[in-house]
């Protein structure tokens, strides 16, 4: 027997057949081949310092892909006609967060290990992932250097209360992963962090930009300098996008938001430039709580920062 007018529960309401959805050209791992694009989610977000439903991220990303097609009308570049590779998530201890971080370096270095081409795109999770991702990064992809989207330096001291998401770049410093002078913070914002640790920063070789020189130097010109900075000296770039970089007004779904932040479009445009170099080839995006946010507002975002990165990286493919 047949009954007519149905659909799956959680199919799409409409679907116009003109139209392809980001969710759809991202299909699961299967175990053996992986496009030269990807996702991996780490949904820890236990080791903050605040509340945080970072955990719930992945999902929530992954779900507003959904919302937004595969065509950018300004570059006229289609990404329909591509793959992305998603890996799922790291399952994370329960209890143990040295555990879960020993989890993630070795997890990131097998898929970089044995996938030399793809570029994952890493969906905290709190900023503490960005330890053991960077880790892997390095152990894997030579030398790192890294561009931090972010309002904190998030160079805290470990005495306090060991390895947070407040400490990634203290602890890839101190442990000579990254040097100072590969790291390039933009975004810093006042009232947000405190003198010792921009003095950390600054004597170890930290390149770093606040939200005026944002404001006052363009966007543009501060990844060229930046670009410019790294390019001799390291063998691979990172992105690393804690979303509280962005003003409250348009990322509410951070635990720690604030006045005095980045729009949106500066964002986007950032991430454009910096995924037009061939040498960047690894992003995380953290920090993102969908539990708190409004409308899926941060979600949004993080999915727009997604399929930007892939438009730049697709054209790089067809030069
Ligand atoms: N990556 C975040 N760093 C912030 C954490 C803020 C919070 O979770 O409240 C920091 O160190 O201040
Ligand atoms: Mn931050
Ligand atoms: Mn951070």
């Amino acid at each position: 027997m047949s009954l007519s007018h149905l659909k799956k529960a959680g199919d799409a309401i409409f679907i116009d057949s003109k139209v392809t959805k980001a969710n759809e050209i991202i299909s699961a791992w299967n175990g053996t081949e992986a496009s030269n694009f990807s996702i991996i989610g780490v949904p820890l977000s236990k080791t903050s310092i605040s509340h945080s439903g970072a955990s719930f991220a992945p999902a929530s990303i992954r779900k507003m892909l959904s919302s937004y097609s595969t065509y950018h009308i300004e570059d006229q570049i289609d990404l329909k006609d591509y793959k992305v590779t998603d890996f799922g998530d790291i399952t994370m201890h329960v209890t143990d967060f040295e555990e879960s971080r020993n989890r993630i370096r070795s997890t990131i270095s097998e898929l970089l290990g044995q996938y030399k081409e793809t570029m994952p795109i890493i969906l905290g999770g709190d900023h503490g992932i960005s330890f053991p991702s960077i880790s892997a990064f390095a152990q894997e992809r030579g030398t790192v250097g890294v561009i931090q989207f972010d309002a904190h330096h998030d160079l805290r001291n470990t005495e306090d209360g060991g390895r947070s998401n407040g400490t990634p770049f203290r602890s890839l410093i101190d442990e000579g992963i990254l040097k100072g002078e590969h790291l390039v913070q933009i975004g810093i914002r006042n009232f947000s962090n405190s003198a010792p640790y921009t003095e950390f920063g600054v004597n170890n070789g930290v390149t770093i930009y606040s939200m005026r020189d944002v404001r006052e130097l363009g966007i543009s010109k501060i990844i060229k300098e930046s670009i410019n900075h790294l390019v001799d000296k390291v063998d691979a770039i990172y992105i690393s996008l804690d979303m509280d970089v962005l003003d409250q007004a348009f990322a509410p779904g951070c635990p720690a938001i604030g006045p005095g932040g980045m729009d949106s479009q500066t964002l986007l445009d950032g991430i454009c430039y910096l995924a037009s170099h061939p040498k960047v080839c690894g992003m995380d995006i953290v920090e993102l709580d969908p539990t708190i946010d409004f409308r899926d507002m941060t979600s949004r975002i993080a999915a727009h920062v997604i399929l930007n990165f892939l438009v730049e990286k697709v054209k790089l493919l067809n030069k």
